[in-house]
């Protein structure tokens, strides 16, 4: 067999996609073998690298705190940060700290199990479509791959997930899952009163929760940080995601100033969850609330994780602007859309900023 690795590197890139997807052993892989210079398909494009310039350093999202979370002054400071920044940090919200950490725990746990370990959850291999272990964000879409390892798993019942999820991060995962809902029905209720929604009836429930996604990100250490990204711009697909980041740092939110190219840091607040608006609930208030980009990038010295949970209508569910907020007779921007097409869409292309949303607009 003709070598695939030369001096700490790869001879060609079909034998980097053989060693990182085929065989499953990811980035994390190839930042083990201790390469000397970032691989050529990790290197973005100029204008996709966040430099120093481009950050807000006196500029933070509002942190909240949940403590008095019937107080209206909450529900008023969460509807006003889901409209201004579409980004909030969350503190005293109830999830108990030992949950937090033990599911960062089994997050190390899964991606330090050996790549055919890791492979059986491939999107080749997996048993099923709602386990799967993965690289970059679309590898066959995207032009630059990103310095980013996953597991996804889409939540269907406890049963099935005893039976498909990894037994080294299930219960972890659940235990974070079970814990979460409370904060997300609150956020929720808020949320929706605040675009006069009074109750959320059975549909409305599907519609803002009706399907849960939970992904476990592993950022490797990077030889380059600076040519790559961990995450290219984006806005999330979900309703609301809650996101556990680590103690690290590197997640970068567009700032809300006039319409240049300007980023501010998410600060890791110990015991904090970071919670943002996606799409979907960009659709359903007609723009009150907004879904921002947001980016990652990747780091020289340190290991990263951060463990997402996606709150999202249901795969069958149809999205458009809620009757509510089109009471007063404001103009819908978006057309009646079927969920899974639109996360269809999010999926067969690269990140690219905030242009999923087009695919909803009237
Ligand atoms: C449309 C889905 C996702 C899959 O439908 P499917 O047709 O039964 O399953 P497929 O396996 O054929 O998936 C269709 C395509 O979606 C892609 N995909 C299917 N899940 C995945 C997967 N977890 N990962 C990355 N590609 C996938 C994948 O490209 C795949 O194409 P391909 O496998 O090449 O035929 C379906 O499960 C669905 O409608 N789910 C609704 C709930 C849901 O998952 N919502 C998305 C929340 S995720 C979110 O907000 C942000 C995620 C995100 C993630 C990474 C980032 O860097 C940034 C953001
Ligand atoms: O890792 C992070 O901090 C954010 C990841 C992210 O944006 C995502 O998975 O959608
Ligand atoms: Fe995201």
């Amino acid at each position: 067999m003709a070598p695939i690795i030369r001096d700490r590197q790869f001879t060609d890139s079909s034998a980097l996609t053989d060693f990182v997807i085929n065989r499953g052993n990811g980035v994390k892989g190839l930042s083990e073998m201790g390469l000397k210079a970032l691989p050529k398909p990790y290197i973005q494009p100029l204008e996709e690298r966040l430099c120093m310039t481009k950050f807000v350093p006196q500029q933070s999202i509002p942190i909240i705190d949940m403590s008095y979370w019937k107080n209206p002054r909450v529900a008023s400071a969460v509807c006003d940060a889901a409209e201004k920044w579409g980004f909030f940090q969350i503190v005293n919200h109830d999830v108990p700290i030992e949950v937090l950490n033990n599911v960062k725990d089994a997050t190390y746990r899964f991606f330090d199990l050996p790549a055919d370990q890791k492979n059986k959850y491939s999107k080749e291999n997996s048993a099923s479509k709602n386990v799967r272990f993965g690289t970059s964000f679309s590898p066959e879409a995207e032009k630059s791959l990103e310095w980013k390892d996953y597991l996804s798993l889409f939540f269907v019942s406890e049963e099935e997930a005893s039976m498909l999820w990894p037994p080294v991060c299930r219960e972890q995962v659940l235990d974070y899952i079970r814990r979460t809902e409370v904060v997300i029905k609150k956020l929720l209720q808020m949320l929706m009163e605040g675009i006069n929604v009074k109750e959320i009836d059975e549909a409305k429930r599907s519609l803002l929760m009706g399907s849960i996604r939970t992904n476990l990100n592993y950022y490797p250490i990077c030889p380059d940080p600076e040519l790559t990204v961990g995450v290219g711009r984006h806005s999330d697909v979900s309703t609301l995601t809650i996101l556990l980041q680590d103690e690290i740092g590197g997640l970068y939110v567009r700032g809300n100033q006039g319409d240049g190219d300007n980023w501010i840091h998410v600060p890791p607040i110990k015991g904090s969850l970071v919670i943002n608006v996606g799409d979907a609930l960009q659709i359903l208030s007609n723009n009150r609330y907004k879904s921002v980009e947001h980016r990652v990038i990747a780091n020289g010295t340190k290991n990263r994780i951060s463990v997402p949970i996606f709150v999202n209508p249901k795969p069958t569910d149809i999205i458009g602007p809620l009757v509510e907020v089109l009471k007063n007779g404001e103009k819908p921007i978006y057309k009646q859309v079927l969920y899974s097409d639109y996360v269809k869409h999010f999926f067969r292309k690269a990140h690219d900023g905030k242009k999923t949303v087009e695919f909803a607009e009237i």
